[in-house]
């Protein structure tokens, strides 16, 4: 894990989360991006260094609705930036953690993604993330 890639953060609104996280942070959005196959539409912001992905739900059974409904607005996952996710994702299978992707699937902001179950990393959704370049 070479460093958190971004900090994601579930909204019931996008626009309303976004102008808020714009004076928040002091710039706008640098992207916002839908990612069909996930039910979500996310706006990225750059804090420095890092970034936060806000995201709302596209559609019912997205994971970002379930979250919501579940457990209102807030922090839904921590994403780290790997140089190898087919690597990272065998060696944490090793390691006993539960990958929930077979195979890494295309996620936003131009990154191959996987994740690990909360269940096993003490509560918390972990995205892995590659840049694809
Ligand atoms: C890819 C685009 C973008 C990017 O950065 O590129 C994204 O980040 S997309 C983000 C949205 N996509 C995902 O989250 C995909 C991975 N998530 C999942 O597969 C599911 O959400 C899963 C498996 C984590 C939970 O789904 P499930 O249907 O099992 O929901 P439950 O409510 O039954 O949850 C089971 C259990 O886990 C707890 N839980 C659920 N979500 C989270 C979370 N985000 N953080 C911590 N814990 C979570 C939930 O509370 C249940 O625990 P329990 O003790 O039974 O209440
Ligand atoms: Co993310």
């Amino acid at each position: 894990m070479r460093k958190i890639e971004h900090i994601g953060i579930a909204v019931n609104d996008l626009k309303a989360a976004g102008d808020l996280y714009e004076k928040l942070l002091g710039s706008p959005a640098y992207k916002t991006e839908e990612v069909a196959s996930e039910g979500v539409r996310t706006a990225f912001f750059r804090s420095g260094p890092n970034k936060v992905e806000l995201l709302e739900a596209t559609s019912p059974d997205s994971p970002i609705a379930k979250y919501l409904e579940k457990r209102g607005e807030g922090i839904h996952h921590i994403a780290f930036d790997v140089e190898d996710i087919r690597a990272e994702m065998a060696r944490l299978r090793a390691e006993g953690f539960t990958v929930l992707n077979e195979e890494p699937k295309k996620g936003a902001d131009n990154k191959l993604v996987a994740f690990l179950h909360p269940k096993g990393t003490h509560g918390v959704l972990v995205e892995l993330c590659q840049d694809m370049g």
